[in-house]
């Protein structure tokens, strides 16, 4: 393994959306080596097709970028390089799967950022990849507030910027002084390095609270978006819409609480409630990820959202019908109208 500091290679698995935003700015700012992990063979030719290069599209001017290493599953070399710098933008159901061809390639001197929606993706790579410490990489979260869609294999639209902020996953990869992180590896360096991205890097603790507030505002709007087959804005603007998102958001907001009996001002109801509705109304054009998945037949995060949520309540012994109600409507893909879901609700509740 190419000692860190040196032009280690930074590895991208899940290479849609998410995937070439990070890579392309990744490369924008450094000539330091970016290797694209192809999970089927399908993308060599497409990459070749493509010209070999990711294209960025902002405001309507296009930007390529080439030089990226790339490597195919299953690697044809009898011994693949040690992976040190890996970041995972798959959808979080895929992401145990994925990794499993590299596991062989990750130790306790790599580091792992997922930077991904949802959240207990982390645990589930640990139960079934990583059991023992010892061998186990440094594991970082990230947030991307960024927005990205793709019109080809390797060209994506900018659409909407975005901060990445990125902290460390567990107590493992805690600095000693986790209130002043002085991270010097060299992944953190090349992303804070890499402007487009906007990066932070913040505590343990604070990314975790993060995590949760995205995670509540992912639990309240891309469901009921999903279930309405509406535009995030119309969930404020339309009265039974809000009051159901009203009770979903009590129901999330009590589990959250419970979870995180400290942080009661933080998960507080007034605190999130302004959340989801500033959410909402900034990105109130946007047709959520998870509508998004279910207009394209796509499975959804539904199990590392509301899933998550739902999890918890089941360990702490809160109630958990309006998230369960809500994962059950959107694993079927059905639609319904807000007047039904609210009377559902308001009966179970
Ligand atoms: N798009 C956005 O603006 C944002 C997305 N996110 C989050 O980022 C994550 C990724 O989202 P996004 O980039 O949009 O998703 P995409 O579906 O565009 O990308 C996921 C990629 O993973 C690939 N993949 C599937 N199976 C495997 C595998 N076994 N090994 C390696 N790669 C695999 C898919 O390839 P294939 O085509 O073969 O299925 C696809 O290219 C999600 O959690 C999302 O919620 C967060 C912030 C913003
Ligand atoms: C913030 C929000 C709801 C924006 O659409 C999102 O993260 C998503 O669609 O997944």
């Amino acid at each position: 393994m190419a000692p860190a500091g040196s032009d280690t290679p930074i590895h991208i698995l899940g290479i849609g959306n998410l995937g070439k935003y990070v890579a392309y700015s990744l490369a924008k700012s450094s000539p330091k080596s970016v290797t694209f992990i192809f999970h089927r063979k399908s993308l060599e030719d497409e990459w070749r097709a493509e010209g070999e290069a990711v294209t960025c599209i902002t405001d309507g001017s296009s930007d390529s970028r080439s030089g990226f290493c790339v490597e195919t599953l299953p690697a044809e070399s009898p011994a693949p390089e040690p992976i040190r710098n890996l970041i995972v933008t798959t959808k979080a159901y895929m992401t145990v799967d994925a990794l499993k061809p590299l596991r062989h390639r990750l130790n306790s001197s790599s580091s792992i950022l997922f930077l991904q929606n949802g959240m207990g993706v982390l645990e589930e790579v640990q139960n079934s990849l990583f059991r023992n410490e010892k061998d186990t990489p440094a594991f970082w979260s990230g947030i991307c507030s960024a927005g990205v869609y793709s019109t080809k294999t390797f060209t994506f639209v900018h659409a909407g910027r975005g901060p990445l902020l990125i902290g460390p996953a567990d107590n493992r990869t805690l600095p000693a002084n986790p209130a002043q992180p002085t991270f010097t590896d060299d992944m953190t360096q090349r992303l804070l390095q890499a402007s487009t991205l906007e990066t932070t890097i913040v505590p343990a603790d604070v990314i975790r609270e993060a995590q949760l507030k995205k995670l509540v505002v992912n639990a309240v709007i891309n469901p009921l978006t999903a279930i309405f087959r509406c535009q995030n804005g119309e969930l404020v603007d339309n009265p039974t819409m809000f009051a159901v998102a009203k009770l979903v958001l009590d129901e999330t907001a009590i589990i959250l609480r419970t979870m995180m009996p400290h942080l009661q001002t933080s998960f507080s109801d007034q605190t999130l409630l302004d959340l989801v509705v500033s959410v909402a109304g900034k990105t109130r054009k946007n047709t959520s990820s998870m509508l998004q998945d279910v207009n394209a037949g796509r499975k959804t995060e539904i199990d590392y959202i509301n899933g998550y949520f739902i999890r918890e309540a089941l360990r702490l012994s809160v109630p958990y019908t309006c998230n369960q109600r809500l994962a059950e409507l959107v694993t079927r893909k059905e639609s319904l109208d807000a007047d039904g879901l609210l009377r559902q609700l308001a009966t179970q509740t």
